[in-house]
């Protein structure tokens, strides 16, 4: 598919849309070799890494702005209530934001002319969320000027549109402070692969502090959102160079994924699969937007937040290549198996591992400030 090669050719990044040839093998050694990226055992599951989230404190606002957290609250149910895609595109931003120099709001910032900003790099081409917090803080704004920082909305908004989408509950302090900067280039190398095999994602998590069965159970929020096809488009005709599908894929499902996601990703829309908001057996709907791809509304768009995703990866139905490699590894497969069959423990280990990732190395005061447009630097 030469278009698909030329486009990868002039992303900035590389890391990202990788697929030419030896790609997959070469990343986990170049990642490695990364300068400064990692102290101590990148896999350790029991640390949060160098920074803590003991600054924070459980109802920071309670005198500076007591009503803030039910402002969060009332103002995502009502957005759920015309857009459910609130629970996926604020989960997403929030992982996006904490994975890159911790819960600070840097994923927020427009880039200006001396800084290049994350959103705008391609591991977040397709981040979504944007206005839903600019509508939050304006609201905030209005009551309790300069006091509640973008940050601490991000993770507060995040955990309510999940409520909205039957995801469990987690308890979140507050007293995050905003980045006076953007890492755009740490967004575009550190962010994870949707092409990266199991050691990459273990390094890369693992980089942050995360285990083995946290990363299983973070990896769970897949059950919701939208997948574009350009996200696995190479396993579907030209796996690895090899011009052929992913061989790890179910053949129904690579069936399925192929009458979603035409060959060429620079077909115009109108050669797209049809816009449709009907539901195929595999549970999946078409978009109505014009990028192709799958909804992940795997139990169907009025069910929770469950193990669906899981038994999918047991019958070889992952829709990443980094999704499907969970099963390759002993101790992760062994995860998947455990949230297959066992909701509660799901639901619990991922509202736990939602907590972690919302504390993630976060700025307090005096570092830091409170942004008052979470676009702009104040
Ligand atoms: C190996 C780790 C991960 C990789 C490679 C990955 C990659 C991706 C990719 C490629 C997409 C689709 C983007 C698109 O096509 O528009 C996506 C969507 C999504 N991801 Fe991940 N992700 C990872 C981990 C996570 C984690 C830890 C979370 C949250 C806790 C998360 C939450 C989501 C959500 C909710 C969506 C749907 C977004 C929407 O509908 O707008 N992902 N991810
Ligand atoms: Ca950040």
């Amino acid at each position: 598919n030469p278009n698909a090669d030329t486009a990868w050719k002039n992303s900035p990044s590389p890391f990202w849309f990788p697929p030419p040839s030896d790609f997959a093998r070469n990343f986990s050694s170049r990642l490695m070799s990364w300068p400064g990226r990692y102290t101590g055992d990148p896999y350790r599951a029991d640390s949060a890494g160098p920074y803590s989230a003991e600054s924070l404190e459980y109802d920071y606002y309670r005198e500076s702005c007591p009503q803030a957290e039910k402002i969060v609250r009332e103002a995502v149910r009502r957005i759920y209530g015309i857009r459910s895609d609130v629970a996926p595109s604020l989960l997403r931003l929030v992982f996006h934001d904490c994975f890159i120099e911790g819960c600070d709001a840097s994923v927020l910032l427009d880039s200006t002319e001396v800084m290049d900003a994350e959103k705008d790099t391609p591991p977040n081409e397709t981040l979504k969320g944007f206005e839903i917090i600019d509508v939050v803080k304006a609201e905030i704004e209005e009551v309790c000027p300069s006091v509640v920082s973008c940050a601490d909305i991000l993770v507060l908004a995040a955990r309510e549109g999940l409520l909205m989408a039957g995801g469990p509950f987690y308890p979140l302090s507050t007293g995050r402070r905003d980045s006076t900067r953007s890492y755009a280039d740490l967004a575009t190398y550190q962010l994870p692969s949707p092409y990266g095999d199991l050691s990459d994602t273990l390094a890369s998590f693992g980089s942050k502090g995360f285990g083995e069965r946290e990363i299983v159970n973070l990896l769970g929020a897949h059950s919701i959102g939208v997948i574009h096809c350009k996200s696995f488009q190479s396993r579907l005709y030209n796996f690895s160079g090899t011009s052929e599908p992913d061989p790890s894929l179910d053949v129904g499902f690579l069936n399925l994924m192929r009458s979603k996601c035409s060959k060429s990703l620079s077909a115009p829309p109108s050669l797209s699969p049809a816009p449709s908001s009907s539901h195929s057996t595999f549970g999946f709907s078409s978009l109505t937007s014009e990028e192709p791809g799958i909804v992940m509304n795997y139990e169907g768009p009025s069910s929770g937040f469950g193990t669906q995703y899981y038994r999918r990866l047991l019958q070889g139905k992952g829709v990443l290549y980094a999704d499907q490699q969970l099963m390759v590894g002993e101790e992760t497969g062994s995860w998947v198996r455990a949230y297959a069959s066992d909701v509660s423990l799901f639901r619990r280990d991922f509202a736990e591992t939602m907590m972690k990732l919302s504390n993630l190395q976060v700025l307090t005061a005096p570092n830091g400030q409170v942004r008052r447009s979470c676009s702009k630097v104040a």
